[in-house]
């Protein structure tokens, strides 16, 4: 008897590809929860509550909360747009997305309540689960092992970005902040909240304008894009769309905003709902051996990126 929980919107191809797998696998007792393609994981998180939970009390509870205050206060229309522009010119410095991966080695995101270790971890166990169940889609592996590169922004050569201007969960700029952002309550102290030009349903925005043509607060996910794009990745554009997007959580699980898509959104977002499995059940204590699997890694870097990006 196939089992499957929590599962989301999959594209046709994905209720294709799920397997069957035995009831007494998932009891109640093992706490696991199933993913489409068998990938099995931890009902729980590494401190013991559900994933996501951010009002749950555990050691991680009031950073996260504290890092969202400040996040809602400051991303504001007209400091993105300064970021936009300033990130745009990929001055900093010169690497490879392997340099980049190993930079993320010093890294700890403060807005995450499931997962404190070193980035690099996470970057591998996203991408590794991912391999697992889609064996033949490798621009999603890589996908998979890029997509939190961006957070480099908080080193000093980035420009030292303080941990609100990179992590947590994304969001529209310059219309209303929706009621299903995380810690919502906090925006009343952003002055966009008060502005009318930018506190409509629609604010500067039409219906069906493309996410391409909208502000999201800065971050880890839009630098990346860039970064990506201007360096003529030959990715897929729905692996450009999965990194730009994963952390806009009120589009891909609360369908919030989904009058700003346009058709093209619409046919990405399935790709990121799949993603997005990973990118957050994947997160554990559980080690992957660095050297085993890079050599597989840098060979999908040189399929589909330059030796040397600007940053
Ligand atoms: O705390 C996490 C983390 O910063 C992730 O990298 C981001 O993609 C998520 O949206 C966020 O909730
Ligand atoms: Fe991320
Ligand atoms: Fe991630």
């Amino acid at each position: 008897m196939t089992i499957i929980i929590d599962q989301p919107h999959f594209g046709v191809e994905e209720q294709e590809k799920k397997v069957p797998i035995d009831e007494t696998i998932v009891t109640d007792e093992q706490k696991e929860l199933l993913l489409n393609g068998g990938f099995l994981v931890a009902h729980t998180n590494s401190f013991g509550h559900t994933f996501r939970d951010y009002d749950a009390e555990s050691e991680r509870q009031e950073g996260v909360e504290n890092f969202y205050r400040t996040n809602h206060i400051n991303q504001t229309y007209d400091f993105v747009k300064r970021m936009r522009t300033e990130y745009g010119k990929l001055n900093r410095v010169e690497m490879s997305i392997w340099e980049c991966c190993e930079l993320l080695n010093d890294v700890v995101d403060e807005s995450d309540p499931d997962l404190d270790e070193p980035q690099i971890e996470h970057l591998l166990q996203t991408a590794e689960a991912i391999r697992k169940d889609y064996p033949d889609e490798d621009w999603l592996h890589l996908t998979g092992l890029i997509h939190d590169l961006g957070k480099v922004l908080l080193l000093p050569s980035f420009g030292g970005l303080p941990q609100w201007a990179v992590v947590g969960d994304t969001y529209p700029v310059g219309c209303a902040f929706d009621e299903s952002i995380v810690h919502h309550k906090y925006f009343k102290e952003n002055p966009d909240y008060n502005n009318p030009a930018y506190n409509t349903k629609y604010g500067v925005y039409n219906e069906g304008c493309g996410l391409n043509n909208v502000m999201m607060s800065w971050g880890h996910d839009d630098y990346m894009y860039l970064v990506a794009k201007e360096n003529n990745t030959t990715l897929p554009s729905a692996a450009l769309f999965i990194i730009r997007y994963h952390s806009f959580y009120v589009l891909h699980r609360s369908e919030a905003y989904k009058h700003l898509l346009n058709q093209e959104d619409v046919e990405n977002l399935k790709w990121l709902q799949i993603f997005n499995k990973y990118d957050l059940y994947s997160k554990s204590k559980v080690r992957i051996d660095i050297e085993k699997v890079k050599p597989y890694y840098l060979s999908l870097i040189e399929k589909y990126f330059p030796e040397k990006l600007k940053w």
